[in-house]
């Protein structure tokens, strides 16, 4: 008789022993049952042991899918890392089939790529290290970049992929793409249906594609010999995933690329502080057409001021199009002075205060300090501390009375359901046949269409205001994606409303997002990432009296611990989900074996662990 660990898929358990008679290979997938259980499970074979002193049961099935030794270490760094089990950080990848034969075609590409001599000179750089931070302005032409290194990679005989945040920008890369790669790449993400899933990952494996674009997901599929990982707008927050095992993907793909010597490119206009921190960079400072772009800042208490309107009317008139921004529909509300646009800071954690449930109160979710919501404005005292929200459905339909002769359209995860939706719409904004634009953060990135001239940000203040250390980079960096989606050709315009011209302005027109780095490292130090390490451990029970008594417990042990500090803990920002009280608890450390070590050391079956939280 052969003894195995296995780890099971999808559940929390710690490996387990079971035994076959088989001589089974390490990273087979297998199928077990639990103890008092009818359903069976899948699992991964971990590896071969003694036999044991306890009585085993058998396993039950022994299939042709298995996972490589890539794999399982990438796996067990995640199960460490991200403090999960084992089971759950394999349940993310697609396995290989044993049955499918890898053939190393000969591909033909369809197109030249002919870079200018800046996009020669950024791509030389990027050649020169084996992992590099391409910091590339909106409309430089980082894809022309990216597009010339695939080929090279494919040429060796290589697989590559690129990740992308959004996948509303997958139809148009697609079209890139394919202009190119012809039948090679696939793209894949959640909305891919499970047929041509199945189609992709057996082409992957037998060699037919040689490129996956997509996203978060990618980066697990089945690849035989991967040459290069690209992720591109690098900065954005979907790659971190939101449910176990909380993983962000970009962190993962340095990882990875470290690890296996995998070439790897990150490319952003506005590179996150961690990255620029960690990861040599080239700065690509020009754009590939000319361009000229005139900011414009409006401060105003409506919810679209009437120069802005006018604005929208020339360009219409104009024969061009115009893109509305606004911020995702908030999970929580927030709080801005009518009349100075700021909001109310905690005193000890230089961050702006949430508003809490019960709406009389703001609150700090770093270090709990409550407050009543005050009077008049601390800053400017006199104006009134406000809910500021406006919805994209709103403007929309303000849009729609103001301009009732011209095309409007919604651009968000309310009205962009499916692919085809997807799909139609791009196709339709492309045709010209779309005057007006109104989106969230869907429609801020990596889109290149030639006849916007006109960007209108609003509430980008509710962005600047969140109760984050984050909120300035969040911002700034989003608005400065979003003017870059205006006048990618020629002249273009952008229109901010803000409360905050200062703070945009000096970064937008007096210094650069280079600046802001370099100022945001400062403000940084010893207190927020890349200095130290920030996790965030969340409790959840429909049994809200024993869940609290528990938070009060972990509090306790955590803060007996040395290394580690206690930033702050009480209830999550939604309280109740699925009817399941919620707390939290944020820690940090500047130590981050220690910062692991007592994550794992908890133990409860009501805790999930969000390591590298970015909240
Ligand atoms: N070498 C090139 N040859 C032909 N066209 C190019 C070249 N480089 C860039 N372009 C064109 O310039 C435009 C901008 O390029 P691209 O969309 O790659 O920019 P980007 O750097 O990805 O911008 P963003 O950060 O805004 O997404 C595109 O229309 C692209 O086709
Ligand atoms: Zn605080």
């Amino acid at each position: 008789m052969n003894f195995y660990e296995v780890a099971i898929l999808k559940s929390p358990l710690e490996n387990l022993t079971y035994q076959s008679e088989n001589l089974i290979e390490i990273g087979t997938l297998v199928e077990v049952t639990l103890a008092n259980r009818k359903n069976s499970n899948q699992a991964i074979i971990i590896k071969k042991v003694e036999k044991p002193e306890f009585k085993c049961s058998d396993i039950l099935k022994i299939t042709d899918f298995c996972c490589s030794s890539f794999m399982l270490e990438v796996a067990d760094f995640i199960s460490k890392y991200y403090v999960c089990s084992m089971g759950q950080s394999l349940t993310i990848f697609q396995f290989f089939n044993k049955n499918i034969e890898y053939e190393n075609k000969i591909i033909e590409f369809k197109k030249e790529i002919n870079l200018s001599s800046f996009q020669q000179e950024a791509k030389d750089f990027l050649d020169s290290k084996k992992q590099a931070l391409l910091f590339a302005k909106t409309g430089a032409g980082k894809t022309e970049i990216y597009i010339k290194t695939i080929k090279e990679v494919i040429t060796n005989g290589k697989q590559a992929v690129f990740l992308m945040p959004e996948i509303s920008l997958t139809p148009q890369m697609q079209k890139r793409l394919e202009e190119v790669f012809g039948k090679t790449i696939a793209i894949w993400h959640s909305k891919v249906s499970v047929k041509k899933r199945r189609e992709i990952l057996e082409n992957l494996q037998n060699g037919e594609i040689k490129l996956i674009a997509g996203a978060r997901s990618a980066l697990f599929l089945p690849y035989k010999d991967l040459g290069l990982i690209i992720v591109d707008e690098e900065h954005d927050d979907s790659y971190k995933s939101d449910s176990t095992p909380r993983y962000n993907a970009k962190d993962l793909a340095i990882f990875i690329a470290k690890k296996f010597d995998i070439k790897l490119i990150l490319g952003s206009a506005t590179p996150s502080i961690n990255s620029f921190h960690k990861i040599p960079y080239f700065e690509l400072d020009r754009t590939f057409y000319e361009t000229k772009k005139s900011y414009i800042f409006e401060n105003t208490s409506q919810k679209i001021s009437q120069n802005t309107l006018l604005k929208i009317e020339n360009t219409i008139k104009s024969n061009h199009q115009t893109i509305v921004f606004l911020p995702t529909r908030a999970n929580f509300k927030h709080q801005i002075c009518f009349d100075c646009g700021k909001s109310v800071e905690c005193p000890f954690c230089s961050v702006s205060m949430s508003l809490h449930k019960n709406d009389l109160a703001l609150k700090c979710h770093y270090c709990g300090f409550t407050q009543k919501i005050p009077e008049f404005c601390p800053s400017c005292k006199t104006g009134i501390i406000k809910n500021h929200r406006v919805g994209t459905a709103e403007i929309e339909e303000l849009l729609k009375n103001e301009f009732p002769k011209n095309i409007i359209k919604r651009f968000d995860t309310d009205t962009i359901k499916n692919e085809r939706i997807l799909k139609t719409i791009l196709d339709e904004f492309n045709d010209n046949k779309i005057d007006v634009l109104v989106g969230t953060q869907m429609l801020s990135k990596g889109h290149d269409y030639h006849n916007v001239k006109l960007a209108v940000i609003l509430g980008i203040d509710c962005l600047l205001n969140m109760n984050s250390y984050k909120a300035r980079e969040k911002a700034l960096s989003l608005l400065i994606q979003i003017a870059g989606r205006s006048g990618r050709n020629g002249f273009g315009e952008v229109v901010i409303e803000t409360k905050n011209e200062e703070f945009f302005k000096h970064y937008l027109e007096e210094a650069s997002y280079l600046d802001f780095l370099k100022d945001e490292l400062e403000f940084r130090k010893d207190l927020y990432p890349p200095f130290v390490k920030l996790a965030r451990v969340i409790l959840s029970s429909t049994n809200g009296l024993k869940v609290k008594e528990e938070l009060g417990e972990i509090v306790k042990y955590l803060k007996s611990i040395n290394e580690i500090e206690v930033v702050g803990f009480g209830e999550c920002a939604i309280f109740k989900i699925a009817n399941k009280y919620r707390y939290e608890i944020l820690i940090r450390s500047k130590n981050s074996k220690e910062l692991l070590r007592s994550l794992h050391s908890i133990k409860s079956s009501h805790i999930s662990i969000d390591m590298d939280t970015i909240y």
